[in-house]
């Protein structure tokens, strides 16, 4: 039977003097019926580790709810251990998860030791609890050692503390060597490592959720024993879940739970007694019938009997000066005791029982926190046992990881190469079809002085090195050879060119149309390929100009003639030559860095969630902060070695154009890296799935590219789109680096610190988004 603590002697005056003693018709003179205030009840959950009232929880959308807790009380007293048993599904982990803070019931309350749970210097989460989630929740790549060292800096524990229990722990639990990696350990093994976790600070509160699945029976037991002993001064609590009923037999209490209601909440000796049953799983089967029977509701009859007075106290008497504190208000559907607001009864004798009476209320929020006034680190924003086991679980987990993380360096080098060597070089080798009447065969010979003949010739001879030359007997068969995708182009010379050119030039404005018609060249371009199309037409028209100054420089003619009268000075910025790898090269950089930041970081989150582990470190006090500055730390290291590769080879092995200040550069780059990194941490937030996060990164990948201004300017878009697209985050950047790398500005001009500015401000952005979802999501 569990026995309560009584209260120490000059509490129960305190509380004989705030009690109203009322006739219950007995004239007192049997029992005496109290009502505690809400100092009485503030004393008795000094008494309880774990308070639940009226607890309601749901989950899905408000359309379809699929409610799991519906009204449940539940006490656990200090120094107990509280088996909480029910079938698979019946809301055993939500509960407990609320319990931790995990969670956040839709209404009703809780308290722990602290306070409630979450409420700064509750201690829950945090240090005051130690919790053992169903699922294993360790991280596989670290060794035994390296997951206590973890969870005890993040307890506040000393190194040497840690290792001390860990001695203790590894022989208690049958570990093997600590320096085993706990993805190489059997199930079993990992289960009681994850119980070691819990174990580690030796918290006051110990909430297991299924520790002895996969256990052999010699170790379940002596996981039990442990338990019963360390509960035995009174000062550590337990709370198990298990399948195992039978087992549960060795807790103090236990709380029988179907469809969110506990069925009843007593110690194992009063039910098998109450229900005639020779063990538990009996007991738990009469009590579902019976509910089934009754429905959900518990009858008039059964209230009666739950709300009077603790089977425990009438089964197995009760110990002067031991009240015993039951409850009413039920949510314990069949039986109802240990609950909210108690009632004491004394006997003749003067020993006290209790009884419930309903409260009118729930407990005030005046006494939220029992103990802020102990809470020596409400205000501390984080530990340095925290912040050093954030850091060194993430800088370990890519070193174990390393082969990954040689590919995440080798990856943005492979996209700058990729980029330099494929993208803006000009095509080679490209087919023109020759279809020159002037010569027979494919023999053209010319005179490189000022000689008139084969001039067609001599110009094919300026055509450069990138076309091949391939000539065809008629413009027809040419023209099909363009069909058949044999050439780009047809260029075709008339049988006088070079006499109808002549007299071009010489006749000037006399010359008659025929003679401008026989001195044309004449192209058929296959234009489906744009780059292509332009590239040739620029070529033809260049290899024209050089063509007509060398003649007219051999001949001692000014060559400029040949010049249409357009000159073409020294560009302010930039090159007579541009190249579109110059152009590109801003976006890219920006690209590469925001995205590999994005690939880094979306799944980070994800993957310590769908593992339980982000769950874990929450329970053992890690905020969502500390969690994300660990990760901007490492992840932000990591960038800065994947700008320095990016930079080095686009500036330095590719010859990108660098003519502004390096390090303005490398700021913006490392800006954007962790623009790319907040993005990711929004895709971690809202995404549940990996599968997901990756969607939504690729997903966004395109959009962004093409609206950023990356690839083509920003002015060839329709208006309102050019606003959408200085509204992303690459868009302003680009134009600051493309300004900083070919005009060579400087970090005063507005164009450069906008792309600074926007690049802030979005960081700012996507790290609130982050924060605000993640703290929204603990509901
Ligand atoms: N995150 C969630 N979203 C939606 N429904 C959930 C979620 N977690 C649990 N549930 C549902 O809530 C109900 C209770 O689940 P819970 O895990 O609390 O049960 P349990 O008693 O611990 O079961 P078991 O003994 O199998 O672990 C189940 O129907 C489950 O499907």
């Amino acid at each position: 039977m569990m026995e309560s603590v009584p209260p120490p002697p000059s509490d129960k005056r305190r509380l004989k003097k705030m009690f109203s003693w009322t006739d219950d018709g007995t004239g007192g003179s049997d029992t005496n019926v109290t009502t505690i205030d809400d100092g009485g009840t503030m004393w008795n959950r000094q008494q309880q580790a774990v308070s639940v009232r009226y607890a309601f929880k749901q989950y899905g959308s408000k359309s379809k709810p699929n409610q799991v807790l519906s009204n449940l009380n539940m006490t656990v007293a200090k120094g107990t251990i509280y088996g909480l048993l029910g079938a698979s599904g019946c809301g055993k982990t939500t509960l407990l998860s609320c319990i931790v803070g995990r969670r956040r019931l839709n209404s009703g309350e809780i308290w722990v030791p602290g306070g409630k749970p979450g409420t700064k210097g509750s201690g829950v989460p945090g240090a005051r609890v130690g919790y053992m989630p169903q699922e294993i929740a360790l991280y596989g790549e670290f060794s035994i050692k390296e997951t206590m060292m973890y969870f005890g800096w993040i307890f506040g524990m000393q190194t040497s503390e840690i290792m001390e229990r860990l001695q203790f722990l590894l022989n208690f639990l049958d570990l093997p060597s600590q320096n085993r990696l706990v993805k190489n350990l059997s199930g079993g093994q990992q289960r009681r490592v994850s119980f070691a976790v819990a174990l580690m600070h030796d918290p006051e509160l110990l909430i297991l959720d299924e520790p002895t699945v996969g256990v052999d029976p010699l170790l379940r037991q002596s996981i039990w024993n442990h338990l019963v002993h360390i509960t035995k001064a009174g000062q550590k609590t337990v709370i198990i879940t298990t399948h195992y009923i039978e087992e549960a037999r060795q807790a103090h209490t236990i709380g029988l739970m179907r469809s969110g209601r506990l069925l009843a909440e007593e110690s194992p000796q009063v039910l098998l007694s109450m229900y005639q049953c020779q063990n538990l799983e009996d007991v738990f089967l009469k009590l579902s019938r019976k509910q089934g029977a009754n429905g959900a509701v518990a009858t008039t009859e059964q209230m009666n009997i739950s709300n009077n007075i603790s089977l425990s106290a009438l089964a197995f008497g009760n110990k002067k000066d031991n009240p015993v504190y039951v409850s009413q208000e039920s949510g314990v559907v069949g039986l109802n005791f240990h609950q909210s607001k108690e009632i004491l009864i004394s006997d003749s004798n003067g020993s006290t029982l209790g009884i419930n009476v309903s409260p009118s209320h729930p407990p005030s929020a005046a006494i939220d926190c029992d103990d802020c006034g102990r809470c020596s680190n409400c205000f501390n924003i984080t530990s340095r046992g925290k912040i050093r086991a954030l850091l060194q679980k993430n800088f370990l987990r890519m070193w174990r990881n390393v082969g990954v993380m040689l590919f995440i360096f080798a990856l943005p080098v492979m996209q700058v190469v990729l980029f330099c060597l494929a993208i803006g070089r000009d095509p080679t080798g490209l087919k023109l079809a020759i279809v020159n009447q002037e010569i027979v065969g494919e023999d053209c010979p010319f005179n490189e002085g000022c000689k008139f003949s084969n001039l067609s010739c001599r110009y094919l001879d300026h055509l450069n090195n990138n076309i091949d030359q391939k000539y065809y007997p008629d413009p027809e068969s040419a023209i099909n050879a363009v069909k058949q995708g044999d050439a780009w182009g047809v260029l075709y010379f008339t049988d006088n060119f070079t006499d109808a050119l002549v007299a071009r030039i010489t006749l000037g404005r006399d010359a008659d149309d025929e003679t401008l018609d026989q001195s044309e060249i004449r192209v058929w371009l296959d234009m489906s390929n744009q780059q292509i199309g332009i590239m040739l037409n620029r070529d033809l028209q260049l290899a024209y100009k050089d063509f007509a100054q060398d003649l007219l420089k051999t001949c001692g003619n000014n060559p400029k003639l040949g010049d249409v009268p357009i000159q073409f000075k020294e560009p302010i910025y930039g090159s007579n030559d541009p190249s579109f790898t110059d152009f590109v090269a801003p976006g890219v950089i920006l690209t590469i860095v925001f995205f590999l930041a994005v690939a880094l970081t979306s799944s980070a989150l994800i993957i310590e969630r769908t593992e339980g582990l982000l769950d874990r470190s929450w329970v053992a006090g890690v905020t969502p902060t500390e969690i994300l500055f660990s990760h901007v730390v490492t992840q932000f290291a990591v960038m800065c070695g994947q700008t320095a590769l990016v930079l080095i080879f686009m500036i330095l092995v590719f010859d990108v154009t660098c003519n502004g200040d390096i390090f303005w550069v490398i700021v913006l780059t490392l800006l954007q890296g962790l623009c790319g990194m907040c993005f990711g941490f929004v895709i971690s937030a809202i995404c549940e799935l990996e599968r997901n996060a990756i969607q939504l990164a690729l997903g966004s990948f395109y959009p962004t590219l093409l609206l950023s201004g990356v690839i083509w300017p920003i002015e060839g878009m329709p208006e309102f789109l050019r606003y959408i697209s200085l509204g992303l985050p690459l868009t302003m950047a680009t134009t600051s680096l493309r300004s900083m790398l070919s005009r060579g500005w400087e970090i005063y001009e507005s164009d450069v610190y906008l792309g600074f500015v926007s690049t802030i401000f979005w960081i700012l952005g996507f790290l609130i988004i982050t924060l605000t979802v993640l703290k929204f999501k603990r509901g």
